[in-house]
């Protein structure tokens, strides 16, 4: 089963309370737009702050479907992408870009409906003189990525799953979601249910 088919329809607030919470991506690494999401592998990047000619390396060695992840160092003076390099990656057949740092053309990348998580936009171009690595383990977010890692990002955030747990994961994120569906039907605009919930959980008991 591709990732796409494994991870369909799981929020990564599933994923996360499965993993422990302990893989999240700082809560500041956002979608673009609110109906952005991806399912898929890591392709990963480190820069050095201020330059983004690893970033096309990237784009070039990068397979249709990957999920390009950038460690940008979390900068926000400098854009790592625009929407020429966005619409480089989306002419490869990337997934999407998950980006510890900022970017630019946020008009331009809008038109190309391309899913972008990053911490914000700014202004300012990146120099081009290389010196990053490509296909390494990296840092982003405040979380290890390894390439080939699956990468689960929604409007809340992104989520990395290790490589080889994918399986597990996607099957106890869909147990976990079965459970709290029937809880919230139990108490639903029940009001003694409600009380009854909140009393076990409180451990009040009366007498
Ligand atoms: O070229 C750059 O480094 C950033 C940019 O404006 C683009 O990708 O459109
Ligand atoms: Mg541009």
């Amino acid at each position: 089963m591709n990732i796409n088919e494994l991870f369909k329809e799981l929020p990564t607030t599933s994923i996360s309370d499965v993993l422990g919470g302990l893989t999240n991506l700082n809560y500041n690494i956002k979608p673009m737009q609110e109906q952005d999401r991806i399912a898929g592998r890591a392709f990963t990047v480190t820069i050095p702050v201020g330059d983004n000619l690893t970033v096309l390396q990237a784009i070039r060695e990068a397979s249709p479907g990957d999920v390009l992840v950038i460690d940008a160092k979390g900068d926000t003076t400098r854009a790592v992408a625009g929407d020429f390099i966005v619409g480089l990656a989306r002419a490869v057949g990337l997934q999407g870009i998950v980006v510890d740092g900022v970017i630019r053309d946020v008009e331009g990348i809008r038109t190309l409906n391309f899913p972008i998580f990053t911490r914000g936009t700014t202004i300012a171009a990146s120099s081009k003189y290389g010196g990053g690595k490509t296909n390494v383990p990296i840092s982003a977010g405040g979380v290890s990525v390894h390439p080939g890692d699956v990468i689960i990002g929604d409007v809340d955030g992104v989520v990395v799953v290790p490589q080889g747990r994918e399986q597990q994961v996607a099957e106890e994120a869909r147990g976990k979601i079965a459970q709290d569906q029937q809880r919230e039907l139990d108490v639903s605009g029940n009001k003694e249910a409600a009380l009854r919930y909140l009393d076990k959980v409180l451990g009040i008991s009366k007498s």
